[in-house]
């Protein structure tokens, strides 16, 4: 299984380091989150591992070797960087056509990528009247034209719509699921929790966090408990009685901290209480995330000027 591995890898541009001796291995069957904000080094350290610009110092290797090492590379790894990069006269189909032809792929796969990725209709369109998530969906389909192992994705639901980010997600797990090794940058965090097992966080080209997705956010945030009453100043009342800090939101709803829910159950329903909802409500990758760029020295510095 092919694995992606990237070590002490560096890359200045003038006097900007955009990734700083960053070292982590991507592991087939899961999905990998690719996190971190604008200017982090995401992008570059993509670019890096596909050959697209040379490291300053180290190494970015798939299943250890260099991607310019790699015969026929399509068969090894796809990748979606630039949703423009097909050009605009040519159709999809015919773009699909010559990425398959100087890779040595069946064609019978260009027809099942593009029905793979919903854009069969339009194949014989050419690729300028193309809408963002149509080119989106073009791009994927390129990337997986080879059936590789490796999959890298920079920001895949961008300009999708509701219809196609379902999509997206089912396709990573799928991906995951039959072993590939998958990369996925992104900034929408609910979309990356839907799909991620695995998440690598850069801050200002460095690593931060390199961790399962769910040992992240139960690491920052604590679950609370939820709740839900026609007798607001009832449950004020009690959990205040009891020593709980209860916080009432503006839909209705109340959060309780550092509470279990099954103590707060019991408390509600011998006071006589009326509950409309009772729940363990569990952290979110976007309050894990926003924690951890609220403390991190890599998020709250400035940076440094080229
Ligand atoms: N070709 C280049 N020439 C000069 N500087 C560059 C180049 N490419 C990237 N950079 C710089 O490297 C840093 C990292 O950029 P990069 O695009 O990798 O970040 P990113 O995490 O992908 O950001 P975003 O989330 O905005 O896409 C930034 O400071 C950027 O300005």
């Amino acid at each position: 299984m092919t694995s992606i591995d990237v070590h002490e890898l560096t890359k200045e541009y003038g006097t900007r380091r955009a990734v700083d001796h960053l070292t982590f291995r991507v592991h087939p069957g899961r999905v990998t989150g690719f996190l971190g904000p604008n200017g982090a080094g995401k992008s570059t350290t993509m670019r890096l591992l596909l050959g697209l610009a040379r490291p300053t110092a180290g190494s970015a290797t798939l299943g250890g070797r260099p991607y310019a090492t790699l015969r026929e590379p399509l068969r090894h790894v796809g990748a979606l960087l630039d949703a423009e990069a097909a050009h605009g006269s040519r159709t999809g189909r015919d773009h699909l056509r010559a990425l398959a032809t100087s890779n040595r792929i069946p064609s019978r796969r260009v027809d099942e990528v593009l029905a793979e990725t919903g854009i069969d209709s339009v194949a014989r369109h050419r690729v300028k009247t193309y809408s963002l998530g149509m080119r989106q969906r073009l791009g994927i389909a390129a990337a997986l034209l080879g059936d590789p192992e490796v999959v890298v994705l920079d920001e895949p639901s961008n300009g999708l719509d509701p219809e196609g980010i379902v999509w997206i997600r089912g396709l990573l797990r799928r991906l995951a699921g039959e072993g590939r090794t998958v990369l996925v940058s992104s900034h929408l965090m609910n979309e990356t929790a839907s799909y991620a097992d695995h998440l690598v966080v850069l801050g200002r080209g460095r690593l931060l966090v390199d961790t399962p997705m769910r040992e992240f956010i139960d690491a920052r945030v604590r679950p609370v408990v939820r709740i839900r009453t026609t007798d607001a100043p009832a449950l004020r009342k009690l959990l205040a009685q009891h020593g709980h800090d209860g916080v009432e939101h503006e839909d209705g709803h109340w959060t309780v901290e550092h509470a279990r829910v099954d103590d707060i159950g019991r408390l509600v329903s011998t006071a006589g209480v009326p509950i409309l909802e009772l729940a363990t409500q569990e952290g979110t990758l976007e309050q894990a995330y926003l924690d951890l760029t609220g403390t991190e020295a890599e998020f709250t510095a400035q940076p440094q000027e080229a």
